[in-house]
């Protein structure tokens, strides 16, 4: 079993160089894409769960502004402290290391919450999702943006060559072979989109929508809360 809180605490210091590199930038688009689409107002309350190193976090701050508030919450302390470095020019931005399993805020707090790629590697996804549930403020909104399952046979192949035949190698020069060899068996474990919808709806959630990026190689998930 992959300790996931160590290997982000290690590859912390090279994760968002090697995500340009690997994705030819292309990350930084898919995040902005999965901020946009949530209706979010100036002044609001987000929350960006398993932030990392804050890139989903300081484009929630964007949209809600100085007058609005962010939380970052992860549970690795090493991209948190990358976060912070990064986010100065960010004050409605509080970062929190805890865990997304278990955030100690109150029901009904946030009007929006991101998670980007981290569903994949919490240790209970359906945990994941009841703890998104009770935050949300009622018509608050997830966003969900991770790794998908492409429908094309072909398009499938290429994402198990890309990940083993250049990612793997790539980190390898790193030293940080292992620590991405992790992607594909975990990419293969995520449920495939409509399981993960179902999942989502059976949480409470509904006005899911689901939009694969790239030909379904990546995917951002929006749902809704209810009353
Ligand atoms: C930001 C991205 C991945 C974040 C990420 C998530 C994880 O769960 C990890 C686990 C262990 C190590 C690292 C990570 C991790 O970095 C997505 C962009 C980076 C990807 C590694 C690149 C792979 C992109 C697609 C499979 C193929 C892209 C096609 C190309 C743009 C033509
Ligand atoms: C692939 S990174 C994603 C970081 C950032 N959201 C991004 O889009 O680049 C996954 C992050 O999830 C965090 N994480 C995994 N499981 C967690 C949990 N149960 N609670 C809090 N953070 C968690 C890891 O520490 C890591 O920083």
């Amino acid at each position: 079993m992959t300790d996931v809180r160590a290997l982000f605490e290690r590859i912390a210091p090279l994760y968002d160089r090697l995500n340009d590199r690997l994705s030819f930038g292309l990350h930084h688009v898919w995040k902005q894409m999965a901020v946009d689409w949530l209706h979010l107002e100036a002044g609001a309350r987000a929350l960006d769960l398993c932030c990392g190193t804050g890139d989903l976090t300081r484009l929630l701050a964007r949209r809600v502004g100085r007058q609005g508030q962010v939380i970052g919450l992860d549970f690795a302390a090493a991209p948190l402290a990358i976060a912070q470095q990064r986010s100065l020019g960010y004050p409605q931005i509080q970062w929190v290391q805890g865990d997304a399993l278990a955030v100690p805020y109150g029901d009904r707090t946030f009007a929006a919450i991101t998670m980007g790629y981290g569903l994949r590697n919490v240790a209970s996804i359906p945990q994941a999702l009841r703890e998104m549930y009770r935050l949300l403020q009622p018509q608050g909104q997830i966003a969900i943006l991770e790794f998908s399952h492409p429908e094309s046979p072909a398009l499938e192949q290429f994402q198990a060559w890309y990940l083993q035949q250049w990612v793997v190698p790539t980190a390898q020069a790193h030293d940080f072979g292992t620590e991405y060899d992790y992607l594909w068996p975990s990419i293969q474990a995520f449920p495939k989109p409509a399981d993960l919808c179902a999942m989502i709806q059976a949480t409470g959630f509904h006005a899911i929508r689901h939009y694969p990026l790239l030909g379904g190689l990546m995917a951002v998930t929006l749902a809704e809360r209810d009353g």
